[in-house]
């Protein structure tokens, strides 16, 4: 599987403010870029943080990359992934509608009630690990299902467990010429953090793009 990780930050290195609530950091351009990135992959994977404060759809806005989606006889929507130990997803969530088909990655410890009001809303569970999802087995079962390019939109946790776990092999970062702040506000890669031994990126480009900058890596 080819695991391309996207987010946009603030200079000073945030996803959002510490209200938790969805900042619109990136300009068209960038979201342009990234309704072409999704269109690109197999799935779009979040976890339950983002589901919960962003109520996110995933899927993909521009009615021409739709048309060459179905023309190479994909869906024509990537599947949407969410990474939710206790099944936490309200099922009336917009990520959960009919416009594309949703996985649930839950742990043991999701009551059997959540896990039937999901399934009830269209869901595929898959369940991995017990008190937290375990990404690599989570991955694998992904890649059974036909998923061979995935992209991991965040929020914070989740990008420090791809990371952690040496599962992500792109990162593209827009830069947002804005400060958000705040020592609670979620960041690139929240986790506990690397304290050693942290990944290691090779700066592929730089662009200028809205009032910010895209950087592209690859994960060494
Ligand atoms: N600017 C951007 O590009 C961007 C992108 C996405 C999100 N965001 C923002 O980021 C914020 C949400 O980020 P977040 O960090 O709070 O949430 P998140 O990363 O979306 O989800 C984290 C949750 O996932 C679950 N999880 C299950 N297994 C996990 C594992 N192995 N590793 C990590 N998490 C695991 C945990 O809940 P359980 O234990 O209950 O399962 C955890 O609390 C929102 O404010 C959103 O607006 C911004
Ligand atoms: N690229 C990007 N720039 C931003 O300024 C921003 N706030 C996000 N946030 C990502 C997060 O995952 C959102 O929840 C989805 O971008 C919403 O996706 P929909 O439009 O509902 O499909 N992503």
């Amino acid at each position: 599987m080819h695991v391309v990780a996207n987010a946009a930050m603030s200079a000073d290195g945030k996803l959002s403010s510490r209200r938790r609530e969805q900042v619109v950091i990136s300009g068209p351009e960038d979201f342009a870029r990234v309704d072409a990135l999704r269109a690109s992959c197999d799935a779009v994977l979040v976890g339950v943080g983002t589901v919960l404060a962003d109520d996110p759809h995933l899927t993909v806005e521009d009615p021409k990359l739709r048309d060459e989606r179905r023309a190479r006889g994909d869906p024509t929507h990537p599947a949407r992934v969410v990474v939710d130990t206790r099944a936490r997803t309200p099922p009336g969530s917009r990520i959960l509608d009919d416009e594309a088909s949703t996985y649930v990655l839950v742990g043991e410890a999701a009551p059997e009630d959540h896990r039937a009001a999901l399934r009830e809303a269209g869901a595929h569970l898959l369940e991995t690990g017990d008190d937290r999802v375990d990404l690599t087995s989570g991955f694998a079962a992904l890649e059974a299902e036909g998923i061979d390019r995935l992209m991991v939109e965040g929020g914070g946790e989740i990008l420090f467990s791809v990371f952690e776990a040496g599962l992500v092999d792109e990162l593209s970062v827009f830069l947002g010429s804005l400060v958000i702040g705040g020592r609670e506000a979620p960041t690139l890669a929240d986790g506990t953090g690397f304290v050693e031994e942290f990944p290691d990126l090779a700066l592929e480009s730089v662009e200028r793009i809205d009032d910010g900058v895209l950087c592209r890596y690859a994960v060494e």
